[in-house]
């Protein structure tokens, strides 16, 4: 942290309302805070220049607003970032010592189906005072400069479009457009809107800019879709550690991706309809192909035909269905034959919905479980071998998968991997990314000039997974639970609906008969994990300053985890471990807060929240990312905290301190006793 100290200060919280009445009024003092961008200038009346040198650093007009403005770009300077205070600290606070802006970016995707949503957020939990006095204080050419502290974490969240008014009151509610998670606490009384912008992309940036204007007086800063879709691609597969994975035959496996080797790529993105971008480097693409048979195909067609009333309930009925009653296949036409001179068995799908006609029957004869299968796969596979044929165009063996119709869904998943493998005979490879559908939100958000993320390596996006993750039907939107009674009571309420707490996830594999014949798929439980929960995504906590040991052969390749929970034997017995341990951990987390009852309340509550993740996660082990034990005692730690316990093992550190303080006098009088020996 060179640079920061034994300096003299100014002290932003102390000194913050008297800057304001200077600057009201005495106007000659010179002294200018730009609210907006947290920068103190003309400190001690010696300057009066607007030059940037010497005392004077930027003569911006105070503005109440700290979203990107025209002019006036706030940035995430990450350099000389370094921990604060004692680095032996557990989740010590970041200081971005050459940050001078306020930070509170939120970044939207408003597709034809869904909004995606990326924000912004500095860690929670610190209180307005202990932002104010988290300052950085350096000085430079002899002016006294304070940096606010920052340190966050990305959110991810989506809407459907057809409810956009949910999404302008989570904005509302989190006062994301006044940039109050950042800078409420220098601009209460921000009212300035009119020049905040936001970034967005996506049809709907076009079609619901007045909304927005009219709604939170905001203008959109309109992004280029494809561009956005490349940004955020690009970005997650660099700085995600196990982004991308493969899935095939119900089998799902991490792939770790050499940044040296990630380009050319095809990028297929799923959403309503379909694009397909042969990407050759960052900012660098082509959009080669689309097909207007997409996720709304599957959606629209699939509420027609059946009736449902939401996507997920679709996809869920998929789960119960068998194709074979409706798709026609090749054994139906060859007399139950293969037709193996050109490679087809029986099973093959020799034409979707086939027998639909054959069968003279009415919709109404057909269950809706099997039209919703015969449909899934029919764009599914449609989609797959389409992507293929444009790889093969291009040369290009990697095919990544992103777009919200994937939905993590084993099924449709393994009949896009089917495909590509079937019709490349195993030359291409198809793999799909856990933010699925945020790549253009996140493109979006990136889009705010030089944020730096783009800088992060793997190492330094920790992602967390709230407590909240595990349930079934848990909000992870609308008002924030704010404080930590709330975050009890809510973990009591779903206690208490006892069963949903861990409804089934459809992970189980589709059986196949080989060269393109698909079998029912079997599903575990037949509930679809609730959309809201099952974003599969966690909160990514950007921590700058984590470095590799520098003397790694090969940073980059590191595996911090040495042990690997996708050995089932292993992850049976952590978790059988974990979980017999629990007890005794909240026994001694109540005990380090004073065994009140409060602290027992707390203590319940963590212990409810962890042993839903560990039930989650024996159902679906790679739920949360790729698994190992380093994960899985960290998420524990996560939940601690979540519920303030600073340290589980605090007052068995005290006790064992005064054990050995009391005894340290009669040691150290030995020691002396005895004579040097050399
Ligand atoms: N809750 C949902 N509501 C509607 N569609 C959903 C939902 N979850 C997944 N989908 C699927 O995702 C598709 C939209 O994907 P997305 O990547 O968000 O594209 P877009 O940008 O066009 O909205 C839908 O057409 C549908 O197939
Ligand atoms: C027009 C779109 C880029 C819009 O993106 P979306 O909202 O579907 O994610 C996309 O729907 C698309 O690429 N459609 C396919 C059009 C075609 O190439 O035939």
């Amino acid at each position: 942290m060179a640079g920061l100290t034994g300096h003299p200060v100014l002290e932003i919280g102390d000194k913050f309302e008297e800057l304001q009445n200077n600057i009201i009024n005495n106007n000659k003092n010179k002294e200018v805070i730009d609210k907006a961008r947290l920068v103190v200038k003309g400190e001690e009346n010696s300057n009066n220049n607007n030059n940037n040198q010497g005392g004077e650093r930027d003569m911006a007009p105070p503005t109440s607003n700290s979203l990107h403005r025209s002019g006036s770009r706030p940035q995430l300077d990450l350099s000389k970032a370094a921990i604060q205070g004692n680095s032996e600290e557990r989740d010590p606070t970041i200081l971005l010592p050459n940050q001078s802006d306020d930070i509170s970016h939120f970044a939207l995707d408003i597709g034809g189906s869904l909004i995606k949503l990326v924000y912004f957020s500095r860690h929670e939990g610190q209180s307005i005072d202990d932002k104010r006095k988290k300052t950085v204080k350096e000085i430079s050419n002899g002016s006294r400069r304070s940096y606010p502290i920052l340190g966050g974490r990305l959110h991810f969240v989506k809407f459907e479009t057809s409810k956009l008014n949910e999404c302008l009151d989570f904005i509302s509610s989190k006062q994301l457009h006044n940039g109050r998670i950042d800078s409420h606490y220098w601009n209460s009384e921000a009212t300035n809107k009119e020049n905040a912008v936001i970034k967005a992309t996506g049809g709907g940036a076009y079609k619901f800019a007045d909304l927005f204007k009219e709604r939170l007086g905001v203008s959109i800063d309109k992004e280029d879709e494809m561009d956005c879709l490349v940004a955020g691609a690009n970005f997650l597969l660099k700085a995600i550690r196990h982004e991308a994975f493969t899935h095939m035959e119900g089998h799902k496996e991490f792939v770790q991706i050499d940044h040296n080797d990630l380009f050319p790529y095809l990028l297929v993105n799923v959403g309503s309809g379909v694009s397909m971008i042969k990407v050759d480097g960052d900012g660098k693409f082509q959009r080669v192909s689309g097909t207007n048979v997409g996720g709304g195909t599957y959606w629209g067609l699939g509420r027609l035909l059946t009736k449902c009333n939401s996507f997920d309930e679709l996809l869920e009925l998929s789960q119960r269905g068998d194709n074979r009653t409706i798709d026609m296949l090749v054994g139906d036409i060859y007399g139950g034959m293969d037709y193996s001179k050109i490679g087809l068995s029986a099973s093959t799908i020799a034409s979707s919905f086939g027998k639909a006609i054959s069968d003279k029957k009415e919709l109404e004869d057909h269950r809706p479980e099997d039209i919703s299968l015969s449909l899934l796969r029919m764009i599914s596979y449609n989609i797959g071998q389409i992507s293929y044929l444009n790889a093969l165009r291009f040369g290009l063996k990697r095919i990544f998968f992103g777009g919200f119709f994937i939905r993590g869904h084993a099924y449709t998943m393994d009949t896009i991997s089917f495909a590509v493998h079937f019709w490349s005979q195993g030359q291409a490879q198809a793999m799909f990314l856990r933010h699925e559908g945020f790549l253009g939100a996140l493109g979006a958000f990136m889009s705010y000039e030089k944020l730096g993320l783009d800088d992060l390596m793997v190492h330094q996006l920790v992602e967390r997974f709230p407590m909240g993750a595990p349930y079934t039907g848990g909000k992870i939107h609308g008002p924030p639970l704010g404080n930590l009674n709330e975050k009890i009571s809510w973990m009591e309420k779903f206690v208490l609906k006892g069963t949903e707490i861990t409804a089934p996830v459809p992970m189980a594999p589709p059986g196949t008969t080989g060269l393109g014949g698909f079998e029912v798929p079997s599903s575990k439980g037949g509930t679809l994990r609730s959309d809201a929960s099952a974003l599969n995504v966690g909160v990514l906590h950007l921590v700058p300053t984590l470095e590799v040991f520098p003397l790694l052969a090969n940073p980059k390749m590191y595996e911090p985890n040495t042990i690997d929970l996708s050995d089932h034997c292993e992850l049976e017995y952590w978790f059988t471990v974990l979980s017999e341990h629990l007890p005794d951990l909240v026994d001694k987390a109540v005990a380090s807060e004073g065994g009140t009852g409060d602290a027992k309340r707390r203590g319940d509550a963590f212990a409810r929240a962890f042993s839903a993740h560990l039930a989650r996660l024996m159902e679906e082990p790679a739920a949360y990312g790729k698994l190992g034990l380093a994960n899985l005692l960290e998420l524990r730690e996560e939940c601690l905290r979540e519920f303030q316990f600073l340290d589980a093992y605090r007052s068995i550190k005290q006790r064992e301190n005064e054990v050995s303080l009391a005894v340290l006098p009669d040691l150290l009088m030995e020691l002396d006793r005895m004579d040097e020996v050399w």
